[in-house]
């Protein structure tokens, strides 16, 4: 069983974002955030605290200093420890296909799924997930897949102090919380890259803070 299986809903890139939204919101236990400026929904109890656990192991076996795309040569931007999950991994697998059967999307828009670890005082910095048209590397970053759609994320864990995240633009601090997720499009209804999805990984104050990033493409991946 692979996370292609065709049992799979199939909403393509989520550029197209209205049918996605439709399917997520059918999924027991959403929440759309308030806010017409941003769509983003949050579901706790995503994924349960085994599989948790079991991901925060694999991050932990690969884990990097993070890097970032859009560089703005400030070296405290993101400072936390990123881990590639290895795409044939069992648990990896079950996590592909919770999040494929939760947003609709199609797995082959999907960059590999991504590991981030946060030690005391690390964090990400106020950025948006979509690259910058103009920027010296988008090109690079942007000219086989295109620019990202959506972006999900899911908390492995709860720190005992600080690793919220926020939304500024809709005046929203999400809390960390084991197996909670948290999903948004990272364009507008018109397709267009919307600026309101500013958000800030906030420094983790105690404790350690665990997360994992599904970023979609406009076109395939790889
Ligand atoms: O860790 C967080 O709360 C945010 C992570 C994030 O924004 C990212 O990895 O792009
Ligand atoms: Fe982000």
């Amino acid at each position: 069983m692979t996370a292609n299986d065709t049992d799979m809903p199939k909403l393509g890139s989520g550029l197209d974002a209205a049918p996605v939204v439709d399917h997520i919101m059918t999924q027991p236990g959403v929440q759309k955030a308030a806010g017409a400026k941003l769509t983003l929904f949050l579901k706790r109890g995503f994924l349960a605290p085994e599989l948790c656990a079991t991901i925060i192991d694999r991050i932990d076996a690969v884990r990097r200093p993070s890097t970032i795309a859009d560089s703005n040569g400030d070296a405290a931007y993101r400072t936390s420890e990123t881990g590639d999950l290895a795409p044939d991994d069992p648990a990896v697998i079950a996590v592909e296909r919770a999040l494929a059967a939760f947003t609709g999307l199609a797995p082959e828009f999907g960059e590999p799924l991504q590991g981030q670890r946060y030690a005391v005082g690390q964090e990400f910095k106020p950025h948006t997930d979509y690259f910058e048209p103009g920027n010296a590397d988008y090109d690079r970053y942007c000219s086989v897949a295109g620019n990202r759609t959506w972006t999900v994320m899911v908390y492995l864990n709860q720190p005992e102090a600080g690793g919220a995240t926020r939304f500024k633009a809709i005046d929203r601090i999400v809390q960390p919380e084991t197996g909670k997720l948290l999903a948004w499009n990272n364009r507008r209804p018109d397709q267009s890259l919307n600026p309101a999805t500013l958000h800030h990984g906030m420094k983790v104050r105690s404790g350690v803070k665990y997360v994992i990033t599904k970023w979609y493409r406009e076109r395939p991946w790889g």
